[in-house]
């Protein structure tokens, strides 16, 4: 049987020093993100997920972006190496997390730069983007890593949004969902649907045909619910002031057979 266990990290008392690059800093009320991550675990675990919680890295305000530090293909784990040399401290209780649930471990190594973010899985294809956080090193060593698996990877360029996920996520049948504005080349995605709200092109795949999506996206909402999808809200609104979205909270471990 596949896995269906997913990594998440509490946030760090230190959350509202997050970095920003895209948006001007807002500030973050710590409370009520813990209430919002706490609904978030909760919502993946309501669809049969087994959560899985990476020792917190309090230090590190972050962490809670949990996707960020690893990219998972088939049972390999390839830790990444954060662009942001402030996350990089990040990586080490992953790591530890994921050879304790049995994965392969690989590395991206100096001078790769690589964010878990900038990586989107359709199927076998791969496409990684290369933006801010991602260097042509970190695509090349990527490819090194997960291409012998039997991935297609697919480099696409990313300047508009923080990484490859900000600007597009996929729905169940693979069709690229992505608010026009924000992505550099949709023609480089076969079966590409434009989105209304930027925070509407975040989905996370729960299973069963639904999706776990921003409340912050009604009207993309609607659009996927009248598409005959089945979608789950959760409220984000803190961890979005820090550029993040339901897609960086969690990291799904689907192809454990542990
Ligand atoms: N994968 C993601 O969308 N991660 C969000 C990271 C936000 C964090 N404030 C950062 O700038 O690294």
């Amino acid at each position: 049987m596949p896995s269906k266990k997913a990594l998440v990290r509490r946030p760090s008392p230190r959350l509202a020093d997050g970095l920003v690059t895209h948006i001007a800093r807002q500030q973050v009320d710590v409370g009520l993100a813990v209430k919002q991550w706490e609904a978030y675990v909760a919502a993946l675990r309501a669809h049969g997920w087994e959560t899985i919680e990476v020792e917190p890295a309090d230090d590190c305000p972050d962490s809670v972006f949990v996707e960020d530090t690893v990219v998972m293909f088939r049972n390999v784990a390839l830790i990444t190496r954060p662009g942001a040399a402030a996350r990089r401290a990040e990586t080490a209780g992953v790591e530890e997390a994921v050879a304790s649930l049995g994965c392969s471990v690989n590395w991206i190594w100096d001078p790769g730069t690589l964010d878990g973010g900038d990586v989107l899985k359709v199927g076998d294809t791969v496409y990684v983007g290369r933006g801010g956080r991602t260097n042509a090193a970190g695509v090349q060593q990527l490819r090194a890593a997960f291409e012998p698996l039997g991935a297609r990877v697919v480099a696409v360029p990313v300047s508009k949004v923080l990484h490859l996920k900000s600007a597009v996520t996929a729905l169940p049948d693979g069709t690229v969902i992505g608010h026009i504005p924000r992505v550099d080349r949709p023609s480089l995605f076969p079966g590409f649907l434009s989105v209304p709200e930027e925070s509407g092109a975040h989905v996370v795949l729960l299973g069963g045909g639904k999706l776990l999506m921003a409340a912050s996206a009604p009207r993309t909402a609607e659009l996927l619910s009248d598409l005959g999808h089945d979608v789950v809200t959760v409220d984000i609104s803190e961890f979005e002031k820090l550029e993040g979205c339901v897609t960086c909270l969690s990291v799904r471990l689907r192809e454990l057979y542990a």
